[in-house]
């Protein structure tokens, strides 16, 4: 019997679970047999496998997490890391390997698709920085988590007439402050593609206050800066009452949205389809609702921008 391995790797999201009880579901439906790996690529290198059976993807399906644990590897980014690696799927008889994750992951799955392992990638990571999918796994419950939060600071914010300041995760990438600030009716989102004028932004919530607003909600992605540094600005230009808040790691989890759920059970259904036909060395996404594939290499030759027209749409509604 084939084996196809799966493993979770760098910050886990919401909707892991799912993506893996699809593949491991369709894939034995299939007739292969499933291996997870424990603990990303740090459990590849030290053989920390495991079968699975339908029965273990039981009871999975709304949890956030991953039940297969994730983590960031140094040891795989050096050349010795990913033979052994190599070795040891080879050693097991495992020639297909699933890998959901970021960036990084994918580029780890390029690696040991280049020596020989057939690899797939699912883009898993709550940032949306994966080009060539329009949504990521557990962007979609994140943004959910995030709207909630904003709506309880936003009661204390206004009984005290303050501004707040709120920093979400995205370090390089201002989609979840972007999409979850529209969702939240903020005054201003700040993202680390567009340079932000922090003096005109005091201006224009100060104006706000003087014609009777109760609070303000500036949304920062991690990127940009601390909040902390600027909310300090913010009330030394405006002179208002201001607060930070950092929402962290909060947002990665939670019980994975329905939107999660649906995409990534489609998701986990194609990679067995791919597995099938033998196309490998390729990341699977989500674009204009149909689940397609990219090769890792035109992924990593593409950019992933933050969608200007939606920053358009933002700055015509405040
Ligand atoms: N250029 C690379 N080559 C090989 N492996 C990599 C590379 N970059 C990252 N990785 C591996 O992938 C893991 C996850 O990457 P990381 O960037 O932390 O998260 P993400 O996959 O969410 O972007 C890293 O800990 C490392 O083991
Ligand atoms: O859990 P950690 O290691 O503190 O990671 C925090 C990072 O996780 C993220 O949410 C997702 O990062 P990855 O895509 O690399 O997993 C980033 O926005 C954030 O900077």
């Amino acid at each position: 019997m084939k084996k196809i391995g799966v493993l979770t790797s760098g910050g886990d999201s919401q909707g892991m679970n799912s993506a893996i009880r699809s593949i491991v579901r369709t894939g034995i439906a299939s007739g292969f047999e499933m291996v997870g790996i424990r603990r990303g690529y740090d459990g590849l290198m030290e053989k920390d496998f495991t079968i699975l059976e339908s029965k273990d993807v039981g009871d999975i399906l709304y949890r956030g997490g991953t039940f297969l644990r994730s983590a960031r590897s140094e040891e795989f980014r050096t050349e010795e890391g990913q033979t052994k690696a190599v070795n040891n799927l080879k050693e097991a008889g495992i020639e297909y390997l699933v890998v959901i994750g970021g960036d990084g992951s994918y580029r780890g799955a390029a690696e040991l698709n280049k020596q020989g392992i057939k690899t797939y990638g699912l883009p898993g990571t709550i940032d949306n920085d994966i080009p060539l999918t329009d949504y990521t796994i557990g962007f979609d419950t994140t943004l959910n988590v995030v709207t909630e939060a904003i709506g309880n600071l936003r009661d204390t914010m206004s009984s005290h007439e303050r501004v707040s300041v709120i920093e979400v995760m995205g370090r390089d990438c201002g989609d979840i402050a972007l999409h979850a600030g529209i969702a939240s009716g903020v005054d201003a989102i700040l993202v680390p593609e567009i340079p932000a004028d922090i003096q005109k932004i005091s201006a224009k919530l100060k104006d706000g206050f003087e014609r009777g607003k109760t609070h303000s909600i500036v949304m920062v992605a991690e990127g940009v800066g601390k909040a902390e540094d600027i909310a300090h600005q913010i009330n030394e230009y405006s002179g208002l009452d201001t607060r930070a808040t950092v929402l962290g790691h909060i947002q990665r989890g939670g019980t994975p949205s329905a939107f999660d759920r649906v995409f990534t059970s489609r998701m986990g259904h194609k990679v067995i389809e791919l597995v099938e036909k033998d196309i490998y060395g390729v990341a699977l996404g989500i674009e204009k609702n149909e689940i397609t594939y990219h090769s890792f290499e035109e992924i990593f030759a593409s950019e992933d921008e933050l969608n200007q027209n939606l920053y358009k749409v933002f700055e015509d509604l405040v």
